[in-house]
């Protein structure tokens, strides 16, 4: 799946290059940025698992009725959290372009994209704790 996006985009910049800068429309940047949130979704099993727990965290939204602020809380943190899981994709991309060869640059790389998405989901987890606990205790221990 990473080849062929790869050869995709080595074609689409060889076409870009003939048009011409000034042909790449707004809409092109739209259409490139949609396409980027679907190859990660795509290849990328942690953005199938954010997905889920974000699907998960709006359907209980709805379910206890929490405040538009924490409405508000929720959407930043969904949006933080995919977006973050989408720059580690650029950057393992990035590195996959450069070499192809183990090595331990591109391990640091790697990992440390990897390490800025788990420490803010460690942050989103416990966000969702204080906001969905204590309508978990209204609701059904009380
Ligand atoms: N070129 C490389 N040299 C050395 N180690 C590498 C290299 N490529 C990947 N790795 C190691 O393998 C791990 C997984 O890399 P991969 O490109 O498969 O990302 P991934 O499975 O999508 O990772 P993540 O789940 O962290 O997003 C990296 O975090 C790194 O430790």
């Amino acid at each position: 799946m990473k080849k062929k996006c790869l050869q995709n985009k080595r074609v689409f910049l060889m076409n870009l290059g003939s048009r011409g800068k000034k042909d790449y429309t707004l809409f092109d940047a739209f259409r490139s940025a949609f396409s980027g949130i679907i190859f990660s979704f795509k290849t990328e099993r942690n953005m199938r698992i954010h997905l889920l727990a974000a699907i998960i965290v709006i359907v209980s939204g709805f379910f206890f009725s929490i405040t538009n602020v924490e409405w508000m809380v929720l959407i930043l943190v969904i949006a933080i959290t995919i977006a973050l899981e989408l720059v580690n994709t650029a950057i393992e991309n990035a590195v996959d372009l450069i070499t192809a060869q183990e090595h331990p640059v591109a391990k640091a790389a790697k990992d440390i994209a990897a390490g800025a998405v788990l420490i803010f989901c460690i942050a989103s987890v416990g966000i969702g704790l204080i906001i969905f606990i204590p309508y978990i205790i209204e609701r059904f221990f009380m």
